[in-house]
């Protein structure tokens, strides 16, 4: 029954009064900051600290399976008090989870929760908390994430969460990265490999360098080549040399440039991103178009309000790729590679490769002796053998995909298990031989029919030619007899 603004009055004196008698303070760490992008990093650190360091002081514990699915995670769980001391100074840590207030009732539950953790300690030890303590906890929740992290894979998939409807967004999802593939069963000549794995190096210990020149810390990188020739093993080896995780990137999921952005922002430090046959994708643009007219020729879309519109909002287009890679945003995060595979460097638009872009384009190219070695090496392990000489003469004459070379040398089958070394070897030759046999073939069936359309072009160019002639005769002789009509003409005038 009292006037609001004295209510106002009131409650602002009430609040006054009460941490004038109360001495304590009190830090918020929300999950999402101001940020509303991603997860506060603050936020991160605090629960892995404080499920690391002071979890056994916890009585309600929520866990979690990390690391090869193997260790227990345990952290503390919603609500839950916990106490700390740092430097003889005790805090206590609450985990809270508040829904937020409204009166529609929600479908999804999760949706409207706020979840946070309050910092509570002495107004005297003010400036031990702000200044030494939450950065011990950043550092040190920090270095729990990197000792428990797995290396994932993620791949975009198109709305496939349950309320996906409400927006029809396309998110990560993950599963562990367990890709076997290092720089050591990589076969490549060996001069190549080792400025790659120097480069890859060089980029992870140059943090202060590229601060220093004033560039965002990422680097760009073009495996082009035939099929079969690793280069998806090579994206494999480097995210384990690294320790990187890897972000496969399927550009057809991505409905249009805003959300080509969205999945780049939540992408984390520490990360490789791929995207693969990056000509196809490219091209992608055209095909989407004809998805999106059935779509609406079908009707089952209600959100477009008018065509156009839609045709515009329904595309990744190289101008957002090109952002994507190194506009002003591809600078949030820090420490990215990313990694575009192609078969056909040359059809690629020369903005996109340009250095900057793609820092370092590596070919993979056909087997060859240096690389076969590591092959036999890892497959036979053998590092010599008679063989070796004739196989060398043939992989010098033969392109043969490593991927070609390594079936040969993997005894697979119950009947190739009791074959040995030898017999692998030879099945090779044999197997080069035939490739070599079949490319003289094509090569000359290839010639025979440049010879015959050369032959044709030929027959053609003479037969216009002679057309020519004809038709110039013709003009000839009708103009001749043009001219003598008018000239007995003059003479009957
Ligand atoms: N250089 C290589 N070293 C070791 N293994 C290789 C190499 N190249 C290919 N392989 C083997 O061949 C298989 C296919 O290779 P990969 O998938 O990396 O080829 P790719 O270049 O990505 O082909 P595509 O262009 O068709 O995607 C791999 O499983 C791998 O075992
Ligand atoms: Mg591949």
């Amino acid at each position: 029954h009292l006037p609001v603004t004295l209510t106002h009055r009131v409650a602002t004196w009430a609040t006054k009064l009460a941490s004038y008698l109360n001495p304590y303070l009190e830090i918020t760490v929300s999950e999402y900051g101001g940020e509303r992008f991603r997860r506060s990093e603050l936020f991160l650190a605090a629960e892995a600290y404080l499920s690391d360091a002071c979890g056994r002081r916890a009585r309600r514990l929520r866990a979690d399976l990390v690391k090869d699915s193997k260790n227990l995670q345990v952290s503390v769980d919603d609500n839950d008090e916990v106490t700390d001391v740092f430097d003889g100074v005790t805090v206590w840590w609450y985990a809270v989870k508040r829904v937020a207030r409204s009166n529609v009732i929600s479908l999804y539950p999760g949706e409207d929760e706020r979840r946070f953790y309050r910092l509570v300690f002495h107004a005297r030890h003010r400036d031990l908390v702000v200044g030494s303590y939450l950065p011990h906890v950043l550092e040190e929740g920090r270095a729990v994430t990197v000792r428990n992290r797995q290396r994932r894979l993620f791949t975009n998939n198109p709305s496939t969460s349950w309320n996906s409807y409400r927006g029809g967004k396309s998110v990560w999802s993950h599963v562990h990265l367990e890709h076997p593939a290092t720089f050591d069963t990589l076969a490549m000549d060996p001069a190549d490999k080792e400025d790659i794995v120097d480069d890859l190096e060089a980029f992870r210990d140059a943090k202060d360098y590229y601060a220093k020149v004033g560039k965002a810390w990422k680097r760009g990188y073009l495996l082009f080549g035939p099929p079969g020739t690793g280069k998806s093993t090579m994206i494999a080896a480097m995210a384990n040399f690294l320790d990187y995780d890897v972000y496969d990137l399927e550009l057809t999921a991505v409905k249009n440039n805003t959300e080509l952005r969205k999945l780049f922002i939540e992408t984390t430090g520490k990360s490789i991103i791929v995207i693969e046959d990056i000509d196809c994708s490219v091209d992608l643009t055209g095909k989407r178009k004809d998805k999106a007219e059935k779509k609406k020729k079908s009707n089952d879309d209600d959100d477009s309000p008018s065509e156009s519109s839609k045709d515009e909002s329904t595309k990744v287009t190289l101008s957002g790729l090109l952002n994507f890679i190194d506009g002003l945003w591809s600078a949030c995060g820090g420490e990215r590679i990313i990694v575009f595979t192609t078969n056909h460097k040359d059809k690629l638009d020369p903005a996109l490769i340009r250095r900057g872009r793609m820092d370092k384009h590596i070919e993979m190219s056909y087997c060859r002796f240096e690389a076969f070695k590591v092959l036999a090496s890892n497959y036979l392990g053998v590092s010599d053998h008679e063989l070796f000489g004739d196989i060398r003469r043939l992989l010098d004459e033969v392109d043969m995909s490593p991927a070609d070379v390594a079936e040969n040398l993997m005894p697979m089958s119950k009947k190739k298990k009791k074959r040995d070394t030898h017999a692998c070897l030879a099945a090779l030759v044999e197997a080069l031989k035939k490739a070599k046999q079949d490319a003289t073939a094509a090569k000359a069936l290839a010639d025979a029919k440049a010879k015959e359309e050369a032959a044709e072009a030929r027959e053609k160019e003479a037969n216009k030619g002679q057309a020519q002639d004809q038709g110039k005769e013709d003009k000839t002789s009708s103009s001749s007899t043009e001219e003598k009509m008018t000239a007995t003409k003059g003479g009957d005038k």
